[in-house]
């Protein structure tokens, strides 16, 4: 049964407790560009602490560098590009270190600029994405666009991931990759969110947009690059010795159920769910033992209001 965090002691006792602080962003730190309350001073309360965090998120639109700008534009200093993990860097990282996939072969992206610059800080080229010939405002669907008719032979790979961006053209020349080739071109997706966290409601997701060609093209992606893949976690334990010898010294912090919360029950380590994002408290009290988070809180935030 999850416990719901509503005082002081329970917020010092998590503060003894734990020495990794591992979060989760959309829904949790921010919904959209809208900072949600109290998250600075709660991040300044860990460093003060001493505890070590680190920012983990599926949503594959930003690089890490980016991230980095975020964080300054919405007040939360301090923060490295080591502490930060994104689906868009994980998704880079796999097609590299793991498919091998070759830099002379080019890579198709569904998705957006985040994608885009991890992959090429790796030295690969990339079609697709933001590239604005794909662009439809205003214009009819044209089924003999060039991208469309004449593939890109040197493409070794597609990536999906969310973007806000789509468009029938893009989705198109996406299912024409996915088909390419008898369906042998490596099919990887950054995440499977069906939903994306927006203020007061719940938009279309990254999983959402991949089901599309996934659905088209009678495939499903080969590989899942984000939460909860524990590809993340292992780079996290790598750079943190502390937390790979005793998980149970981390706390993983996140608004999805099938992603941050499992993402970390699957590291070993303890679970609070925030309401702020995609969860509700009925849903979140009706889970199983053996998948209910640790603890829950309305919001980041009170480790904060309950300190003060
Ligand atoms: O649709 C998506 O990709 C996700 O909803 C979203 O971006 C998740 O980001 P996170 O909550 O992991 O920061
Ligand atoms: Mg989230």
């Amino acid at each position: 049964m999850s416990v719901k965090i509503t005082n002081k002691e329970q917020v010092q006792s998590l503060l003894g407790q734990y020495d990794y602080f591992l979060f989760d962003c959309d829904g949790v730190l921010w919904l959209g560009d809208h900072l949600l309350p109290h998250v600075p001073e709660t991040l300044n309360l860990l460093k003060e602490h001493r505890k070590t965090v680190i920012f983990v998120t599926n949503n594959s639109t930003k690089s890490r560098d980016d991230y980095l700008k975020k964080f300054q534009k919405l007040g939360i200093s301090g923060i490295t590009k080591d502490e930060v993990f994104g689906s868009s860097y994980a998704s880079a990282v796999y097609i590299d270190k793991i498919l091998k996939l070759p830099k002379e072969k080019k890579v198709w992206v569904l998705g957006e600029e985040g994608i885009e610059k991890e992959l090429k800080e790796l030295g690969y080229t990339t079609v697709g994405g933001s590239d604005p010939v794909l662009v439809q405002d205003g214009v009819a669907f044209d089924p003999e666009h060039p991208h469309l008719v004449e593939l890109d032979e040197d493409v070794g790979a597609v990536l999906a991931g969310l973007t806000l961006n789509l468009n029938y053209l893009k989705l198109s020349i996406t299912m024409q990759y996915l088909l390419k080739d008898n369906k042998s071109l490596p099919f990887i997706a950054t995440n499977i969110d069906s939903t994306f966290p927006s203020k007061g409601k719940l938009l279309i997701g990254a999983g959402s947009i991949i089901e599309t060609v996934a659905f088209a093209s009678g495939r499903q992606p080969d590989a899942v690059c984000g939460k909860p893949n524990q590809s993340m976690m292992n780079s996290i334990k790598a750079d943190n010795p502390g937390l790979r010898e005793t998980p149970k010294r981390g706390l993983m912090i996140g608004d999805r159920l099938n992603t941050d919360m499992k993402f970390g029950r699957d590291g070993g380590l303890d679970t609070l769910l925030v309401l702020t994002g995609i969860e509700t408290e009925e849903n979140v009290l009706k889970q199983p033992k053996d998948v209910a988070p640790t603890y829950y809180a309305s919001k980041l935030g009170d480790l904060y209001d309950f300190c003060n």
